[in-house]
C-alpha cells in the first residue's frame, strides 16, 4: 500500500466573489440541482480546497458551497442546500470540453480565465483517483480506501452521461466513483449500507472500494460538524443492463418479466436479510406508527395541494394510512430494520451472466439523513419495486397492466422463498406504502416529466377505490 500523502492547501481569497455570477446562472441548469423552483441569489462557502493551481494551462477547486435561496422574489434569504462543486480553470477550453464550460471570470483572483465542470476532464478525474489510491489528505479532503482492494493507477477515466441525481465517473470499466452533488454532515447511507453489506459477505452490492469525506470542522461555526461523505468508489459491474432498461424490452417484445421479477425479489430478501444481520432491528409500536402515519398524511395534504389532480383522490388515499393506523391501535406491531430505501428497477443491475446487484442506497435524496437512516419495514423496498412494475406496464402504448400484476406476484413469491415471509401477507402495510410512493411519484412527475403524471394517477386510482394491491 503506498504511502498516504498529506497536502495542505489554500485557496486565494475573492475566490467564490469571482465565481458568484456564473455559478448562479449554470447551477440552476445542473440535472442534479435539487432547489428547483427558487431563483439563486448568492452562495456561501463551506469549504475550498485547491487541488491543481492555476499556474499551469490547467487548475482545479474542489468547492462546498451552500446555496442562497429566497422562497419569494425579493423575499428573505433562506440558507439553501450544499453542493460539491469541482471547477476546472484553463486558459481557453479545448473543443472537446465545450459543453463542460461554466464560464470567462471577469474579475478577482480567475480573471480573465475560464472555468468548466472538471470531471469531464481527463486529469482532474484521473487525480480523484489517485488521490483515493493513495488515501492523500488534502486540505479537509480526506480519501479513504479499504486496504484489501487493489486500486490500479493508470485507469482512464470517462464521465457517465446518464440522468442521474449525482455524477459518476467510470474509470477504464473497472471502477465508478459516485460524487454526490447535494452533500451533508453525518453518516451517509450510501456508503454505510454498502460498507455494512460487504462486513456480512453478501455479494449483491458492489463494495465500496474507496471514498471521499470532508473532515469535520469544515463549515464554519460551532459546534464542528459530522464529515461530509463526499463520494464512493466502487467496482463498476461491466456489460451492466438496468432492471427498468431490461423490463421495457421485454415489453416492446411482448414477453413476460416474471422470471427476472421472481430473481429480483430473491435478491432483495438476501438484502434485507444481511442488513439485518449486518445492523439493529427495532419493534415498531402504535407510537411511531402513528409518527409514520402522520409523515404519510402530511405528505399527501402537500402533494394535493401542490397537483390539483390529486386532490379527487386525496379522501380514498388516506383512507390507506387510518386503515394502518387502526390495526397499530389494536396492538400490531411490526419490525424495522434498515432498507434501500428508494427501491426501484433502475437499481437494479443485471451482470451478461445474469446475476443482479442493488445500487445506490443514497433513499429519497429529499429527505433528511436521520429520517433516510431509520429502521423501516422491509414491506417499504417491496412496496417501490411493486410500483416500478407498475410504471413498466403504464410506460408503454398500449398499457400492460396484466404484466406488472404477474411481475409483482413472481417479485413477490422470490421474495418469500428467501426471506420466509411473503410481503402480501401485510396487505395493510403494503398498500400504506405503495400508496405514499404513489403520491411521492405524483409530485415528483408534475415537477420533473409532466408527461408522465398519467403514469402514477393510474396508481392513484386504484388505490384509492380498491384495497387489492
Ligand atoms: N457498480 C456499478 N456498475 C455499473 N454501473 C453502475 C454501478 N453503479 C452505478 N452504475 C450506473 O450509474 C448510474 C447512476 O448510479 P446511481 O448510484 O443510481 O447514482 P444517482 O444516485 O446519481 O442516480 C446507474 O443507473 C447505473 O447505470
Ligand atoms: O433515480 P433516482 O433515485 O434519482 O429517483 C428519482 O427518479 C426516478 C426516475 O428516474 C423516479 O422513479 C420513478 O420512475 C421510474 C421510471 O423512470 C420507475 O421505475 C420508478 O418506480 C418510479 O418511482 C423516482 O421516483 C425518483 O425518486
Amino acid at each position: 500500500m503506498s504511502e498516504a500523502v498529506t497536502r495542505t492547501v489554500t485557496t486565494p481569497p475573492g475566490l467564490l466573489a469571482s465565481l458568484d455570477p456564473l455559478l448562479r446562472e449554470w447551477l440552476p441548469r445542473q440535472r442534479w440541482f435539487a432547489g428547483k423552483g427558487h431563483p439563486v441569489t448568492g452562495f456561501s462557502l463551506v469549504a475550498a480546497t485547491e487541488l491543481l493551481p492555476p499556474t499551469a494551462k490547467l487548475g482545479l477547486y474542489h468547492l462546498l458551497v451552500r446555496t442562497r435561496q429566497p422562497l419569494q422574489p425579493g423575499g428573505p434569504e433562506q440558507p439553501g442546500d450544499c453542493y460539491q462543486l469541482f471547477i476546472g480553470v484553463r486558459e481557453a477550453l479545448p473543443p472537446r470540453l465545450a459543453p463542460a464550460l461554466i464560464g470567462h471570470v471577469t474579475r478577482g483572483p480567475l480573471a480573465g480565465l475560464t472555468v468548466y465542470e472538471a470531471l469531464h476532464d481527463t486529469r482532474p478525474a484521473e487525480l480523484l483517483l489517485e488521490a483515493l489510491r493513495t488515501q492523500a489528505r488534502i486540505g479537509g479532503l480526506r480519501f479513504e480506501r479499504d486496504p484489501r482492494q487493489e486500486i490500479r493507477s493508470g485507469l482512464v477515466p470517462r464521465l457517465m452521461t446518464v440522468e442521474q441525481s449525482n455524477s459518476s465517473v467510470v474509470y477504464g470499466d473497472t471502477f465508478i466513483l459516485k460524487l454526490l452533488r447535494r452533500v451533508l454532515p453525518g453518516t451517509n447511507p450510501d456508503l454505510e449500507l454498502p460498507l455494512a453489506l460487504a462486513r456480512e459477505g453478501c455479494p449483491r452490492v458492489p463494495p465500496p472500494t474507496a471514498w471521499l469525506v470532508a473532515e469535520p470542522g469544515v463549515a464554519p461555526g460551532p459546534p464542528p460538524t459530522e464529515p461530509y461523505v463526499l463520494g464512493v468508489l466502487q467496482p463498476f459491474v461491466q456489460g451492466a443492463t438496468d432492471g427498468w432498461e431490461l423490463a421495457l424490452r421485454e415489453l416492446a417484445k411482448g414477453e413476460d418479466f416474471v422470471a427476472e421479477a421472481r430473481d429480483l425479489g430473491r435478491v432483495t430478501a438476501e438484502v434485507h436479510t444481511a442488513l439485518a444481520r449486518a445492523l439493529p432491528t427495532v419493534t415498531l409500536g402504535h407510537a411511531q406508527l402513528r409518527t409514520m402515519v402522520v409523515g404519510m398524511t402530511e405528505r399527501l395534504e402537500a402533494a394535493a395541494h401542490a397537483v390539483p389532480a390529486l386532490r379527487p383522490y386525496a379522501d380514498g388515499l388516506r383512507s390507506a394510512f387510518t386503515a394502518l393506523d387502526d390495526l397499530a391501535a389494536e396492538g400490531r406491531v411490526w419490525t424495522a430494520q434498515r432498507v434501500h430505501g428508494d427501491l426501484h428497477l433502475g437499481q437494479c443491475l443485471r451482470s451478461p451472466a445474469g446475476e443482479w446487484s442493488l445500487i445506490d442506497f443514497e433513499g429519497e435524496p429529499a429527505r433528511p439523513l436521520a429520517e433516510r437512516r431509520m429502521p423501516q419495514p422491509v414491506v417499504r423496498d417491496v412496496a417501490g419495486m411493486l410500483r416500478s412494475f407498475d410504471y413498466a406496464a403504464r410506460s408503454v402504448a398500449p398499457a400492460q397492466p396484466d404484466w406488472a400484476v404477474r411481475c409483482r406476484a413472481a417479485y413477490c413469491s422470490g421474495y418469500a422463498e428467501t426471506a420466509g415471509r411473503d410481503p402480501r401477507t401485510d396487505p395493510v402495510l403494503m398498500r400504506a406504502y405503495e400508496t405514499d410512493k404513489a403520491v411521492y411519484e405524483v409530485v415528483y412527475e408534475a415537477r420533473h416529466r409532466p408527461q408522465w403524471l398519467p403514469v402514477p394517477l393510474a396508481a392513484v386510482h386504484r388505490l384509492a377505490t380498491t384495497d387489492l394491491i
